[in-house]
């Protein structure tokens, strides 16, 4: 676990240099005051995508490979100076350099069709961290949500849960609850995948053959942990009291909740790294980068939210 120090910086990277990443990085370091907590905030990426943002470029971590800017008009040639960001960044952090990551969103689609083998920075920061197993968690003050399967085909879905899926990822969840976010005693949910969570095997048997199962051998470890639930219900202002975290099947049954009551300052976070990454909850929103309508609170927050697990685990 690298160690970082109370004054390290909270590194920004550039993102999509297209997208709106770049102008929300620099909208919240300038909200930020270039600070927060004691610690600096640097950007990391191409110096010049950075100040025709507005940022100082004193605060820019530059990269060896360059990117050109245009709002709205991605160029694979960025990749390399996108990915290096995000590689550096990590690197620093896994050095003790560096506090947290906080990334600006990448276009998964532009990156790939150079060969980018990675559906997004999650399942990279897994490989370049070493981390056994890496989990997507979105969080706000209302609500907090994990997909349990991610960036796959909803015909994918229900063949890829597993009993021990659902324990490893409910584990690392947990222990992220307690380490990171001061929650001694977490209180976990499990959605159910099928309509009425199955109803009790007349619409579709996962919950009976699988999610149970799992719930059964979480409940047996001594975790606090409920469901499967109906997941129609599961989300209204009553029911969340219930629990602190719903671990969810697919990505839409954890994102709708979160992007419907908490868009503007929803955070994504990914647990079990041995460094502290977030990001914001939206992506690179081509149709309005460069128009000045892009909203920066998701950014800022994940920039507190980093602040606020670099400060839990330098304790
Ligand atoms: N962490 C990351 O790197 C993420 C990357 N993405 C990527 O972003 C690309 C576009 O994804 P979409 O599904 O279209 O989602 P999106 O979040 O880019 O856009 C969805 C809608 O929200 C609006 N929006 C997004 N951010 C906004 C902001 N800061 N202020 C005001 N309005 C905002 C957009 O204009 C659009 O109407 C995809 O390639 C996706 O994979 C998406 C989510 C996270
Ligand atoms: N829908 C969430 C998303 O696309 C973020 O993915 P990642 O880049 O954080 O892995």
């Amino acid at each position: 676990m690298p160690t970082s120090k109370s004054a390290d910086p909270i590194l920004l990277t550039m993102g999509e240099p297209a997208g709106v990443g770049p102008e929300v990085a620099v909208r919240a370091f300038q909200m930020l005051g270039g600070t927060i907590n004691g610690r600096p905030l640097k950007l990391i990426g191409d110096p010049d995508v950075f100040v025709s943002c507005g940022a100082p470029r004193e605060a820019v971590i530059a990269t060896k490979a360059r990117a050109t800017r245009v709002p709205g008009k991605p160029d694979r040639a960025n990749a390399a100076a996108t990915i290096e960001a995000i590689a550096s960044a990590v690197s620093l952090a896994m050095k003790g350099q560096a506090a947290a990551l906080v990334t600006a969103p990448i276009n998964k689609h532009v990156l790939m069709e150079t060969g980018f083998a990675f559906p997004g920075h999650t399942d990279f920061l897994q490989a370049l961290t070493g981390a056994p197993r890496a989990v997507m968690m979105l969080a706000s003050e209302v609500i907090r949500v994990v997909p349990l399967t991610v960036h796959i085909p909803i015909a994918k879905v229900p063949g890829s849960i597993s009993i021990a899926s659902i324990v490893e990822t409910a584990e690392i969840t947990l222990a992220a609850l307690k380490r990171d976010f001061g929650i001694a005693a977490p209180r976990l949910a499990v959605a159910g995948l099928n309509p009425h969570a199955g109803e009790d095997g007349d619409i579709g048997r996962e919950e009976i053959d699988v999610l149970r199962p799992a719930i059964a051998a979480l409940q047996a470890k001594g975790h606090t942990v409920i469901g499967p639930l109906p997941s129609d219900t599961m989300f209204h202002g009553e029911a969340r009291t219930r629990y602190d975290v719903a671990l969810c099947m697919y990505h839409d049954q954890a994102l709708i909740p979160i992007k419907t009551l908490s868009f503007w300052d929803g955070v994504n976070v990914t647990l079990g790294l041995p460094i502290v990454r977030t990001s914001p909850d939206h992506g690179t929103a081509f149709e309005i980068a460069g128009t000045g309508k892009a909203d920066p609170r998701s950014m800022v927050a994940a920039v507190r939210m980093a602040a606020a697990m670099a400060d839990a685990r330098a304790r």
